[in-house]
């Protein structure tokens, strides 16, 4: 119960105890980074009828075989058609329409000529006047076809599917306006710890700022979720086991921050092994080695430590990948890349270590990681300066300058290929 274990480990557990949530349907608008709950069909051809792709002249093919660059052919403008107009008329042999981009095109017609490699020949190329082509245009140039994006009654975004803020606009295209998707995950915050006042206050002697609740509500945000932060709890087991039943009553997902090492007042794992199932304290990474996870009342209740570096770490790296699956999501690994450290680092404490780095380019291009001077763990600052965590593997080797090591970016979307 106790053991230390690895993050791949954890990540594993915390998956393995949530499932997607219910689904709910929202307003088109509001379903940008949520996952289709169900196959979402169009109800018409998208585009609905085949039309111009540039402004120019509708035009029978036939009408301009042979036509060069030497010889060109001549066709009467007999109408125009404006995008949302229909041209109703009959072409004769020789007549051409002129045409603006999105029109219609009537059916008697097979091509598009643009406008700037056509010659007027008598008029300003409106009805009335006469053209010249100096070539003849391919089959469908310039034509959009009806149907190119999506046919009527056609499945245009599969059930499992994030939808993208492009794909708002697909689904607006395909009359798709209220979508069915996974409901967000409401998260609990509980903060713990006597010694922390809320950041509207002046910190008196020995108390400091809840900094953590903020960050871990905004973390819970950023991961499509709705975040309640609760009021400060005392280091009192007893008082933290109220909050937490209250929390996981009334709340999906459960995170407290502090309390969860070994100390004399450090409660959070008493209290899920007695309240419910304790699943898991030890994580073999540094910062955030004190993660505890169980189930209480059925809801997922992850403490997390109360060093700042280490309670981010934990709810980036494993927390936040159960709340993506809770929200119908697959992927759940943070992209890496490769980049050559540009000092030594030594190494002694054997867990996996996520160094504060900033990743930059060399002068010759190549991808240099310089970790921030200060890593430790009590510390956002050094979070916000940098742009990475580079990892040095598990074991008390010590790392050099031009050694390539990983670098997890936390602030790129889970699967993203790069
Ligand atoms: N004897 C040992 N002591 C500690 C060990 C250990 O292995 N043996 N591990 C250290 C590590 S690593 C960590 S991480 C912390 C985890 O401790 P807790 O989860 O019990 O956290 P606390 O003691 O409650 O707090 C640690 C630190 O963080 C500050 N804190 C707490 N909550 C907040 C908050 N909401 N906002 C801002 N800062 C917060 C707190 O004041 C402490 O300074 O244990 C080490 N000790
Ligand atoms: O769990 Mo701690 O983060 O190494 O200070």
């Amino acid at each position: 119960m106790t053991k230390m274990i690895s993050l791949e480990e954890a990540r594993e557990l915390v998956l393995s105890r949530v499932t997607p949530l219910e689904a709910e349907t929202v307003d088109l608008l509001d379903a940008a980074g949520r996952v289709a709950a169900a196959d979402l069909k169009s109800d018409i051809d998208v585009s609905p009828f085949a039309h111009a792709a540039m402004d120019g002249y509708a035009v029978r093919r036939c009408d301009l075989a042979g036509a060069t660059a030497e010889s060109p052919i001549t066709l009467e403008v007999i109408d125009e058609v404006p995008a949302g107009g229909v041209f109703e008329g009959t072409p004769q042999a020789g007549q051409c329409v002129r045409i603006m981009t999105g029109a219609a095109l009537p059916g008697c017609f097979d091509a598009v000529v643009k406008y700037e490699i056509v010659s007027m020949v008598e008029g300003d190329g409106k009805p009335g006047g006469r053209v010249a082509f100096s070539a003849q245009p391919k089959e469908r140039d310039n034509v959009r076809e009806a149907g190119e994006e999506a046919r009527a009654g056609e499945i245009v975004v599969n059930k499992g599917e994030a939808i993208t803020t492009a794909g708002v606009g697909f689904l607006a295209g395909c009359g798709v306006l209220r979508v069915s998707v996974y409901r967000k995950p409401r998260v609990a915050i509980i903060p713990i710890g006597s010694e922390l006042v809320p950041p509207s206050e002046n910190p008196g002697p020995g108390h400091i700022r809840n900094s953590n609740s903020y960050a871990l509500a905004a973390c819970a945000k950023a991961a499509g979720c709705e975040a309640d932060m609760f009021d400060i709890v005392p280091d009192d087991e007893a008082a933290l086991e109220a909050a937490v039943r209250e929390a996981a009553a009334t709340h999906d997902f459960v995170v407290t921050s502090g309390g969860a090492s070994n100390g004399d007042f450090d409660f959070i794992k008493p209290v899920v092994e007695r309240a419910g199932e304790l699943l898991m304290t030890t994580v073999n990474m540094r910062p955030g080695k004190a993660q505890t996870f169980g189930i209480v009342d059925g809801t997922p209740v992850f403490g997390l430590p109360g060093n700042p570096a280490a309670a981010y770490m934990g709810f980036e790296l494993i927390i936040r990948a159960g709340l993506l699956k809770m929200q119908g999501r697959t992927a759940f690994e943070h992209p890496t890349i490769v980049a050559k450290l540009t000092c030594d680092k030594k190494k002694k404490d054997p867990r996996r270590l996520f160094m504060r780095a900033t990743l930059s380019h060399g002068e010759s291009g190549e991808l240099l990681v310089t970790p921030a001077k200060n890593q430790s763990s009590g510390l956002f600052g050094p979070i916000q300066k940098t742009n990475c965590m580079a990892v040095l593997p598990e074991g008390a080797q010590d790392a050099h300058a031009g050694d390539e090591i990983a670098c997890v970016l936390l602030d790129v979307a889970e699967g993203t290929v790069i």
